[in-house]
């Protein structure tokens, strides 16, 4: 059997989109998944989306990792998710969607390439002695750092994901230094089990540890430089919650072709 896929990428961090509202992608299992997302034997992604419909939504967004497990909330991968929902037709501007993490709402520029997406609130931030703990709809470790552009967050990273408290779930490793107006952020992400060009609850994570950190309150932007580009994060925090968290950036079409099932 051929599917029809579409690659997308946000930041630089990629995956490949299927369009499953007529559901001919039935239990799509862990190999075909990791196969799909190889670089050099499948397309080639850091996930893999399957578009669904569900009632009462526009539609359903169903996440897997680069190695074929079903993952928690993926930022880029909702950004992306919206821009093909747009190509599909299936959305205007403004949409409503369901992920893994609940409700997510969404706007998208009048080119299509730039998507800002809501995420859930957070409220419970933990440290792991200087680090930050947090979940932004993914699991997120945020660890200030000096010299980031030539640390080794492959080893490092591994070693912390690895490490006994997190090994058995996983979490996402987001090494940060402070930059200009923003931040620059390098991200060791579960389940890509690499270093990814941007991670989009990673940047959303690292923005809310810093607001805390610096004890700012109010509404505030925080811009974010990551491997493949810029993002921004635009949330409120009264001392206690993060709400309206809206993660901004870009979202492009890179190719399509189909494949063998
Ligand atoms: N790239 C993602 C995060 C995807 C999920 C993550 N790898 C996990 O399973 O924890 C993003 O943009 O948020």
């Amino acid at each position: 059997m051929q599917i029809k896929f579409y690659k997308y990428q946000g930041a630089g961090n990629d995956f490949v989109l299927i369009d499953n509202r007529e559901n001919e992608v039935k239990g799509i299992d862990k190999e075909i998944v990791a196969g799909f997302c190889d670089r050099r034997f499948g397309i080639g992604g850091d996930g893999l989306m399957l578009l669904e419909n569900e009632p009462g939504f526009d539609f359903k967004m169903v996440y897997y990792n680069a190695d074929g497990n079903e993952g928690s909330m993926c930022g880029n991968g909702g950004r992306c998710i919206v821009a093909f929902a747009r190509h599909l037709g299936v959305i205007a501007d403004t949409t409503k969607f369901l992920a893994t993490d609940g409700v997510h709402h969404a706007k998208i520029s009048e080119a299509g390439n730039w998507v800002s997406l809501q995420m859930i609130d957070v409220a419970d931030i933990n440290k792991d002695g200087e680090a930050y703990i947090l979940n932004t709809g993914s699991p997120h470790y945020v660890k200030l750092t000096a010299n980031l552009e030539v640390k080794d967050v492959y080893n490092e990273g591994y070693a912390i994901r690895n490490n006994p408290t997190y090994k058995q779930d996983g979490i996402n490793i987001n090494f940060v230094e402070k930059m200009d107006k923003g931040y620059f952020v390098r991200t060791f992400e579960r389940g890509v089990e690499n270093e990814t060009y941007a991670c989009g609850t990673g940047v959303t994570a690292v923005a809310l540890a810093m607001a805390k950190h610096n004890h700012q309150t109010g509404t505030l932007t925080t811009p974010i430089k990551v491997l493949g580009g810029d993002l921004s994060i635009r949330f409120d925090y009264d001392g206690e919650t993060f709400s309206n968290i809206f993660l901004e950036g870009p979202a492009e079409l890179v190719f399509e072709g189909v494949i063998n099932l």
